[in-house]
Parts: C-alpha cells; structure tokens; sequence
C-alpha cells in the first residue's frame, strides 16, 4: 500500500555527495545505500556524478565508476523507490538522459542557473517524452530577487515541468529570503515547489522548515549531510523533525538512522562539519561544489583557500566556472 506522505524526500547522497567523495562512488557502496533507502521507504534516490550526467571530466572530476552503471545498479536493487538523475544542459546530452531512462532512472531533474532557465526546454520535453516526472532545478538562487526567479521558474512550467526547485546551492540563503522565494512561486505557480538547501551557514534545517511551512511538498535532504560543501539538509534528522511536527513522510526513521550509521558514515572521507571553508561558501555565496577545487588550488598556489573563496563570490563566478578557481588562486598567488 502507498504510503500518505505530506512531503516527498528526494535523497541526494548518491549525487550530491558525489563532490564530497571526489566522485569515487563504487556500485557496492551505491548498491548497499539504495537498497537501504529502499527499504526505509525514501520515495526518490538520485544517482549520477556531483555535477550530473556526463559530469565525469577532468573540469569537474573524473568519476571512478562509470554512472550509467551506478545507475542501472542503484534501478536493479530497488523495489519502490524511484531512481532520480541529474542533468545540467551544457554538461549533460540528451543520449545520456536517454540512456539513464533506458537503465531505470523514472525522475529528470534539469538544472540551470538561476537566471537561465531558458537552456531548459529541450531537455525537460525529451524528460517528458521518456515518460519521466520532470523537475526544473534553479541553481544558486540566492542570487537573483524573488521576482527574476518567479519569472524562471513560469519558463519552466510552461517548458513541461512538473516541478519547479529553489536551489541554495552556496547554502546561502537566510530562512525569511528562503520564506519570500518559496511564497513567490507558490502564488505564480500551479505545479509542485521543491527547495534544496545546503548546511554551510548551519541553516539547511531551518531554511528547510521554512520552504516546507510556505508550502513546499519537494525536499532534498542527503543522509549523514553526504553532499557537497557542509552537505545539504540531514536527511534522518529532517524525517524525525518532521515527524514530531505531524508532518508525514513515510520514511522509517530507525532504518534511516542505521544506514547513516553503518553504511553511509564508512563512505565519507572525513566526518561532514562546517569547517571555515564550508563556512566560507555560505558566506561569500559560492557554489558548494568548489570546496574541494578551492583547497587543492589552495596548496597548489599557497594561498588562504578562504581567500580565494571570498574573491570568486565577489566575482559571481557560477557553476560551470570551475576553471576560474585555478584563474583566482594564481592571481592572488601574483599579487603577493
Ligand atoms: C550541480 C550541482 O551540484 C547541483 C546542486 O546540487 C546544487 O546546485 O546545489
Ligand atoms: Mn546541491
């Protein structure tokens, strides 16, 4: 029987936490997580490299396992849960969306920049064409008003999508700027509104809480906070919070509490904690998937990782410019 579920989990473990892990997933490890979120009754799973489909590059970090075939392994040991896949035009094709559907995935969810949502609409027809449910992603929202993103976000609804995220990608946003976005596209909007958070300002939880009570029924969360920067919105802690408040998830909250315990927490390289270059991302705005490019040009260069995060946000430098990481670091390496 179905579960009633007043908001639906997307967790992100398996993608996001893709930047934590330097990309280094194995089909056992994603094999062991999917089972067990499976079973724990989360209703959506996304797998794929941290920046999506055809992420796999030396731009943004080769992967170890080929992720059609974390894919189709994550597809193959599921019963309920749906296999989510990430794609950002520009980095991802339509043949990889494609070939993810014919492997399982039963969710697309297309990511722009916040402002450029006109990249999206061939990729969300081809979603809906493949009979997938179609999210439209808005990364790096904090940086646009409320207003340029409500505009966005209609782009994506009239594009097909039946859902439409505000995405804190930099863990930026505070709860009352995450309030104002969420009631926007609640007033301009028929479809679903999704929020995903990040935790460097420690305030995934609360921007979370503040989505989820103007409205939005679509959260992300990943498990053990496995996601890039300080990681995105616990997953097992959301579930028993929104537990105690009466809000219903149908997620099991002792098998989300022992797959972070026994098969996630062994996955993370180091325990997820908002260290000063977390810190740092949430407060310069910066894309949380730079952390780790930011402390290897860091030791490359010999220059304060926080330093270089700082001039990046004040540059707005976004996904997709993660070549401006080396640019900084040398500069400043220059200027000493
Ligand atoms: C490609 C990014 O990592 C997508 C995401 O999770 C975010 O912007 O946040
Ligand atoms: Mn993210």
């Amino acid at each position: 029987m179905e579960s009633h579920r007043d908001v639906l989990i997307t967790e992100v473990a398996l993608r996001d936490g893709s930047h934590a892990i330097r990309h280094q997933f194995t089909v056992d490890q994603v094999v062991a997580v999917a089972k067990g979120l499976d079973e724990a009754n989360v209703p959506y799973i996304e797998v794929s490299h941290g920046d999506g489909l055809g992420g796999s590059s030396l731009q943004y970090g080769l992967s170890l396992t080929n992720e059609m075939e974390l894919i189709e392994a994550a597809a193959s040991v599921v019963k309920n849960a749906k296999i989510a896949v990430l794609l950002l035009p520009g980095i991802g094709t339509m043949p990889e969306l494609k070939e993810a559907a014919s492997l399982g995935a039963k969710m697309a969810r297309i990511a722009t920049h916040v402002t450029e949502a006109d990249v999206s609409p061939q990729h969300i027809s081809l979603a809906k064409e493949l009979g997938l449910e179609t999210v439209g992603f808005l990364m790096m929202s904090h940086m646009a008003p409320t207003a340029k993103l409500v505009e966005q976000a209609k782009l994506m609804e009239s594009y097909g999508a039946d859902t439409v995220y505000v995405v804190d990608s930099a863990g930026a946003l505070l709860p009352y700027q995450v309030k104002e976005r969420i009631r926007g596209l609640k007033d301009a909007l028929t479809i679903n509104v999704g929020f995903h958070a990040h935790n460097n300002l420690s305030l995934a939880m609360a921007n979370t809480l503040a989505a989820i009570e103007e409205g939005s029924t679509r959260i992300d969360g990943s498990i053990r906070c496995l996601g890039a920067g300080a990681g995105n919105t616990q997953t097992e802690v959301l579930v028993s919070v929104l537990d105690k408040l009466g809000i219903q998830t149908g997620i099991d909250i002792y098998k989300m509490m022992d797959i972070a315990e026994n098969i996630v927490a062994p996955i993370l390289e180091k325990p997820q904690e908002i260290t000063k270059d977390s810190l740092v991302l949430g407060y310069a705005g910066v894309y949380s998937s730079f952390l780790l490019h930011a402390q290897r040009a860091s030791e490359r260069f010999g220059i304060d990782s926080r330093d270089i995060l700082i001039e990046l946000g004040k540059r707005n430098v976004v996904g997709g410019q993660e070549d401006m990481i080396l640019d900084v670091a040398a500069e400043l390496a220059n200027a000493k």
